[in-house]
């Protein structure tokens, strides 16, 4: 099924090449103007935004439990008097219902995608849930309504940011692709502002509202590309891409998604995968990274926010919902922060930095119930140690540890183990958001705190000597950005496009055929894009040893692979050793020859180490090399220093 949709769009775009050919040969190729045309800069944005609103659902799902407790607390009519069970399983069954959502999603995700799946598990489960626990009349509903909802939330929370990978372009994927968890903070804080006018019952129908206009922008988004044209709908597909990224670019981007599908489907390697410990071992730090994310306990207090600041004396001076407002703003701004953040210090410093801060607040809150808390004195000290928690949480434990998730497990089976780390993921929540209530009544708040300060001290000891630093690893415009000049003319680099002439040779001179016009050599840089006319005399040197002729092939250009690509890859691409001799043919010797070349090299600045790949460095890693990481550490030539010693060492004279 699949090769027969991925021939179906091998065929279609060599005939659209042939279409940019023969309009290139009557001399009016505009391709790269139907190109800027096709692009239409704010529809992926829009698409994004559409298929990801429910998550600002998701987010109000979580954020409910603290919104709608206290007033269901005070609602004795309906619900009698809430004991801390029940409580426990308001908060509890959520989370319950997500790793059975996150697991299930796998199915749609697979037959329908990822847009359909957010509209048909998400969506639906969500609006079935807020008219449950809107109109129930007893806590079993809300029971009901919050199971379901948690099926609709594990089910969006999975989806979402498959579809924004899937449809966002390399330049504004790091920034859509904190969308998914941004809107649902946003939720998460919207629901905190509603809880403070509005009660249980009508928090539920107004969020029941919102999904409707969601359910509504969802119609009229598209699909994901990726899934389409993997699905056998290459037409559509394409017409996604080609509004996204232009005709041209479009063309390249559904061949890459048809490749990697068939490689991931053919998957040459999936056997040995299982049997190499590096990938358990990677599997095992993702599942502590996660432990420590949850089991810190970010959402025993995204849960019960409320009743934490009523039980603190703060309630006196502010009210427990706008406490919990402010503390979920604060999440809002470090998550946007992280998003840079994340680039410039990469991955370990800012999980440091967050389990450390999560431990020192914890260990404050913890500290400030256990003697302060009847101390009017310090009434601004629990809002502030939350507040930094939050902060902390959000700025690293929160986002990053799904990007050393997505980073650290190996291509083959991250598809199959992802679903299983987001079940669990869940579990946590679950294990979380559960025990809270019970916790605070056996060891107190001061206990409670203390413990999640416990993990905290514990996660930031793990981070320290068990997680790799992954930023680079996997970064698509590692090219890009060592080759600057593509931009920007000002990055200096050695690019250099030379007029090449080669004399005829008088009628009366006699020169042996084979006489060197040009010596053996390599080029300095990465490649050399040679164009040739049809007089002939360059030779290149096989892996063997022998000299062939690298006769000129009308219409073609010749590609000299350069010894800065080989020192790059190790070798894996050697530079080409080659030599221009006197042609052979007698007319040929008598004629003049031209060539142009453009050599072509990165940025002066670019250090020209041998690139390790993402594979080997984890292996290393997992393996307890030391040195694993070692590529900042090389005292390797830049660009520059190569290209000049060399010109240096063959112009001595
Ligand atoms: O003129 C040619 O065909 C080759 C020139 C060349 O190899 C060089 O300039 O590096
Ligand atoms: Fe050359």
């Amino acid at each position: 099924m699949t090769l027969s949709a991925s021939s179906t769009l091998s065929d279609k775009i060599k005939r659209w090449r042939n279409v940019g050919k023969s309009r290139g040969e009557s001399g009016q190729d505009q391709s790269d103007e139907v190109d800027e045309l096709g692009k239409v800069w704010w529809y992926e944005s829009v698409s994004v935004l559409s298929v990801c609103a429910p998550c600002i659902s998701c987010g109000s799902f979580l954020g409910y439990t603290s919104s709608a407790v206290p007033s269901m607390i005070k609602d004795v009519a309906t619900f009698g008097v809430l004991n801390s069970h029940q409580i426990a399983l308001i908060g509890g069954l959520g989370p319950l219902g997500a790793i059975l959502g996150s697991i299930i999603s796998a199915i749609p995700l697979k037959y329908v995608g990822p847009r359909r799946t957010i509209a048909l598990l998400g969506i639906s489960m969500l609006i079935l849930s807020w008219v449950t626990i809107g109109m129930s009349h007893g806590i079993v509903l809300v029971y009901v309504g919050r199971f379901l909802g948690g099926v609709g939330v594990g089910a969006t929370i999975s989806s979402a940011p498959l579809y924004v990978m899937d449809i966002s372009c390399i330049q504004r994927r790091g920034r859509l692709g904190i969308m998914p968890q941004f809107l649902m903070i946003s939720g998460i804080l919207i629901s905190y502002i509603l809880g403070a006018f509005l009660n249980w019952s009508n928090l539920s129908l107004v969020a029941c509202t919102f999904l409707i206009l969601a359910a509504i922008l969802i119609a009229f988004a598209p699909d994901s590309p990726k899934w389409l044209i993997t699905n056998g709908k290459c037409e559509q597909g394409f017409k996604v891409l080609e509004k996204i990224h232009g005709t041209v670019a479009a063309k390249v981007i559904a061949l890459n998604m048809e490749n990697t599908s068939q490689t991931i489907s053919s998957n040459p390697q999936g056997e040995e995968i299982w049997k190499s410990k590096a990938t358990y071992k990677s599997i095992l730090v993702c599942l502590v990274v996660i432990s420590i994310q949850q089991l810190t306990g970010v959402n025993g207090i995204t849960f019960f926010a409320t009743s934490i600041f009523d039980r603190s004396s703060s309630s006196t001076t502010s009210s427990g919902h706008l406490s919990s407002i402010i503390l979920a703003t604060t999440q809002l701004i470090a998550s946007f922060m992280s998003t840079f953040f994340v680039e410039r210090f990469g991955r370990t410093f800012l999980l440091k930095i967050s389990s450390a801060t999560l431990t020192l607040s914890s260990l404050t809150l913890g500290t400030y119930f256990y003697l302060l808390v009847d101390n009017t004195d310090f009434l601004w000290l629990p809002l502030t140690a939350l507040v930094i928690f939050a902060f902390g949480f959000a700025i690293g434990l929160g986002p990053v540890t799904w990007i050393i998730v997505a980073e650290i497990l190996p291509q083959q089976v991250r598809n199959l183990i992802n679903p299983l780390i987001i079940g669990y993921n869940w579990f946590c929540v679950f294990l979380v958001t559960t025990s809270f209530p019970y916790l605070k009544e056996e060891i107190y708040y001061f206990g409670v705190f203390w413990l999640y300060a416990a993990v905290a001290g514990l996660g930031f000891i793990f981070i320290c000597i068990f997680v790799p630093e992954t930023k680079g690893l996997d970064d698509p415009n590692f090219f890009n950005n060592c080759c600057t000049h593509l931009d920007d003319s000002n990055a200096g680099n050695e690019c250099d496009l030379r007029a090449i002439y080669y004399p005829p040779i008088p009628n009366e001179t006699e020169i042996p055929v084979g006489t060197i016009r040009c010596a053996e050599h390599t080029d300095y840089e990465l490649c050399t894009l040679l164009f040739q006319d049809d007089i002939g005399g360059l030779e290149v040197k096989t892996s063997l040893g022998k000299w062939t002729s690298a006769t000129p092939i009308p219409g073609s250009i010749l590609v000299n692979t350069g010894d800065l690509l080989e020192q790059w890859t190790s070798g894996y691409f050697p530079a080409t050793k080659h030599r221009v001799i006197i042609p052979g043919k007698e007319i040929d010797r008598r004629m003049t020859r031209y060539s142009f070349a453009y050599f072509f090299a990165p940025d002066n600045s670019t250090i020209i180490s041998p690139l390790t790949s993402r594979s080997s460095i984890l292996q290393k890693f997992c393996n307890g090399e030391e040195n694993y990481w070692n590529d900042k550490a090389s005292t390797a030539p830049t660009a520059y220093e190569h290209i000049i010693a060399k010109v240096k060492a063959a112009y001595q004279y």
